[in-house]
């Protein structure tokens, strides 16, 4: 085997060999030379490459610190102040879904009663964000705080836990909607499915464990035909993906309930109106077209029989959450560990009295002072049923829950606030003219 010295002295002696040896050495030394100099060059690269590196993840936690919409001492100090109740013997809640229509109602009942309230809302662009903006400020003015954040931000909800004891969950953030899950069905996935678990999870782990009311869906009773709905019939036929995630919300929220010893308490809202409303819902935007004299489209079940709805005045639904609250009890794990069984209720919360879409149109002309242009289409197959009506009486045993609001009555106040908030001008419709400070 041939040497590496082999290679530089050959074995034949000879001056020119000897000459040839040292320029052979002389450019070795210098070549090594110049490595050490590429070495200590790549060194300094690298250390520079590595300094400019941790200074953008510098710049970028900075600037994420600096523009996150929650953290901070002042941040903490807020949502202590608005979590602490007013009253001897006041509940802590955090209410999710706080900018929607729902959660802005109970959050102020809550709080004018003397309630500790945080609200939590991702104010997403399901429906124009500005309303819910509006609803924020009014939260604002009775002393309400709003997180914004999402349920999914798994985080942010253990910050919560972490800076205020709460006594009661009110969980209201949910994509709703039946229809619009033809069209975005993953948003139902990311907020009724993974939101609630995500919920849940920090629920199970907060230190005292919170308990639970949260927002199902008369949608759940999907294809049941035996009326009026109660709350044992089947519940296994949905018939929209919307229903389908409230029937698994009632599924996940029992298993929490079994496993960690989470109060839970699911209320199945059914078609719920009035002021401050939601954009996307029949009532709304009829008035928003009747008002602008543009046609409505009235759906038309089988054999041209009327699809009814059991409509609900907010109020009435504002008093069955509380009354659900009041009688929560609590949960009783700790340390994420189940010490006993705990509770675990379902109600219907309707209003016991089905109305059929003409005769809701009916009703808005009336209060509006405008007749419609109907355009009267069979109902597309894209998730509606073609009546809902609740049996309440459960509710009405274990809550006192007692709706007095007929649609009559209802859409009278909600025709009241819709020409308050968005003024009288025909064509303003889609945004606010003036934001209206009370309900
Ligand atoms: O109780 C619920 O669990 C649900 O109530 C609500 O759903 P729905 O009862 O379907 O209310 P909504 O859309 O106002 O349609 C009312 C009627 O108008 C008909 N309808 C609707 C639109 C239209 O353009 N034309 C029409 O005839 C339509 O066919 C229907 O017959 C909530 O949106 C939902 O989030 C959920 O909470």
């Amino acid at each position: 085997m041939r040497l590496m010295e082999d290679e530089l002295f050959p074995s034949t002696p000879g001056k020119f060999k000897i000459e040839r040896a040292h320029t052979i050495n002389r450019q070795f030394h210098r070549c090594f030379a110049s490595t050490s100099t590429m070495f200590l060059w790549a060194l300094f690269l690298i250390a520079l490459t590595a300094s400019y590196l941790s200074f953008q993840s510098f710049v970028d936690t900075s600037s994420r610190y600096f523009n996150a919409s929650w953290g901070g001492m002042h941040w903490e100090k807020q949502i202590r102040a608005s979590a602490t109740p007013r009253r001897p013997g006041g509940v802590s809640v955090l209410v999710t879904g706080a900018a929607g229509f729902v959660g802005t109602h109970v959050s102020l009942a809550l709080r004018k009663r003397g309630d500790g309230v945080v609200g939590l809302d991702n104010f997403n662009s399901y429906y124009d964000p500005s309303l819910k903006k509006a609803r924020k400020a009014l939260l604002t003015s009775h002393g309400v705080f709003v997180v914004e954040g999402d349920i999914n931000d798994a985080r942010l909800l253990a910050k919560l836990f972490d800076v205020v004891p709460f006594t009661h969950v009110m969980h209201l953030a949910a994509q709703a909607g039946v229809r619009y899950a033809i069209e975005n069905p993953a948003s139902y996935v990311h907020s009724n499915i993974a939101g609630l678990v995500t919920l849940l999870e920090a629920c199970k782990s907060a230190d005292p464990q919170p308990a639970i009311v949260w927002a199902s869906s008369s949608s759940v009773y999907g294809l049941n035909e035996k009326a009026p709905f109660s709350e044992a019939d089947r519940t296994d036929r949905p018939a929209s993906l919307y229903a389908a995630t409230k029937k698994a919300g009632e599924e996940i929220t029992h298993t929490y309930n079994h496993i960690y010893g989470l109060s839970i308490t699911g209320l199945r809202f059914f078609t719920v109106y009035g002021p401050w409303g939601r954009p996307d819902m029949a009532y709304f935007s009829f008035t928003r077209n009747i008002l602008q004299g543009k046609p409505i489209t009235v759906y038309r079940g089988k054999n041209h029989v009327d699809l009814a709805r059991d409509f609900t005045y907010i109020d009435d639904i504002v008093k069955g959450c509380v009354a659900s609250l009041d009688t929560a009890q609590k949960s009783t794990g700790s340390g994420g560990r189940k010490r006993g069984p705990a509770q675990y209720r379902i109600f219907n919360l309707g209003n016991t009295s089905p109305v059929t879409v003409p005769a809701l149109v009916g009703i808005l002309e009336r209060h509006l002072k405008v007749k419609a242009k109907r355009h009267v289409v069979e109902m597309p197959g894209n998730g509606d049923v073609p009546f809902t009506h609740a049996n309440i009486s459960s509710a009405r045993t274990e809550l006192g829950y007692n709706p007095t609001t007929n649609l009559e009555a209802g859409l009278k106040k909600f025709v009241k606030w819709y020409l308050s908030y968005y003024g009288y001008n025909p064509r303003s419709g889609g945004g606010a003219t003036k934001a209206s400070k009370s309900l």
